[in-house]
């Protein structure tokens, strides 16, 4: 069995030559909760629709859970909960169901205990009765999950599932992912909500005008910039003239009680020590160093303000 759930090279879906997604050569590893982030129209939605067949792709090769995309039998193990979907409304919850158990091709037997099932895990135990118009946002995405886990999946794809959510609503969703998640199932999980996807996401890909732009454990990939916050006297006013050159960038981020407190870029991770022996080396009086974490926003705009430099660097070079 492969470690891989997802696995495409160079999958490419363009809409008369424009658009969706280009080269997108991205390994999603099974049992994660895999992010795909960028802005809208970066190429999410195109992508998946590609990946569950809903859309042919214009070239690229791509393998779902060991099989060919497009194949019946890569489909049969995945989940998918659209962006915009709608339920009719004067549906129960229950029937709703149903009425998915029996396209998942569930006999009447065995859809009885399958949804039971699925309707504790989402948390909508005891109201599947009632009717979707009377469910809040939270419980009609969690109903919608609940659909995409009927055939017991071990993919399943969840575009924008918080997009639309209060604050409650996306604590449920959050923590139904986690549940999933620790049942052994993969989740890809389409999103621009990059604080949404910070405590749910161990792996990440990132999308940029219709381009992967890097992929992987995103706490590996917020490693590509250190930083640390140093806070020394007011009085090193020198300070700047005796940083050393693996300083990429340095910011003064506070100042209070005759302290000063500096936001300094390293160009390795490793680098704190010497720069902590030089500074004290050159009479700088150092209170404080914290290390900072980098949020998922940080990594998400790093990784694309570069990709846009070299875009920059690529336009200039083709003009001259
Ligand atoms: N059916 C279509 N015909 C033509 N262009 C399309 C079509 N669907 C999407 N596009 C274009 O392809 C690009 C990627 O769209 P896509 O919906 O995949 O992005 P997304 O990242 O999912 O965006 P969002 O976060 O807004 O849902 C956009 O420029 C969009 O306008």
């Amino acid at each position: 069995m492969s470690d891989f759930v997802i696995e495409t090279w160079e999958l490419t879906k363009q809409y008369n030559g424009k658009a969706g997604c280009k080269n997108i050569t991205l390994q999603v590893p099974r049992g994660s909760v895999f992010g795909f982030l960028g802005q809208n129209g970066a190429g999410k939605s195109t992508f998946v629709r590609t990946m569950l067949g809903l859309l042919h792709p214009t070239d690229g090769k791509a393998v779902m859970l060991g099989q060919p995309i497009g194949s019946v039998e890569s489909r049969k193990k995945v989940g998918y909960l659209p962006e915009l979907f709608r339920y009719p409304d004067w549906l129960t919850g229950q029937q709703l169901l149903e009425h998915h158990a029996e396209l998942c091709g569930l006999t009447h037997r065995e859809s009885k205990a399958v949804i039971k099932n699925v309707v504790e895990l989402v948390g909508m135990a005891g109201r599947e009765r009632e009717r979707i118009r009377g469910y809040s946002k939270g419980m009609q995405q969690r109903i919608g999950i609940a659909c995409a886990l009927l055939s017991d999946p071990e993919l399943i794809f969840l575009d924008e599932p918080t997009s639309a959510l209060d604050p409650i609503g996306r604590k449920e969703v959050r923590e139904l992912i986690a549940r999933l998640r620790d049942q052994g199932k993969t989740i890809f999980l389409n999103s621009h909500l990059l604080s949404e996807m910070e405590s749910v996401c161990n792996h990440v890909g990132i999308i940029h005008r219709s381009e992967l732009v890097v992929h992987g454990e995103w706490r590996k990939l917020s490693s590509v910039q250190p930083q640390i916050e140093l806070t020394v006297d007011k009085d090193s006013g020198s300070l700047q003239n005796v940083l050393p050159s693996f300083v990429t960038a340095s910011q003064l981020v506070r100042q209070e009680d005759n302290r000063d407190s500096w936001l300094m870029t390293l160009d390795q991770d490793n680098r704190v020590p010497a720069l902590l022996q030089q500074l004290i080396a050159s009479g700088v009086a150092i209170h404080e160093v914290v290390r900072k974490q980098q949020s998922l926003e940080d990594v998400f705009l790093y990784w694309v303000q570069r990709k846009e430099g070299e875009r920059h660097v690529a336009d200039h070079q083709n003009h001259v």
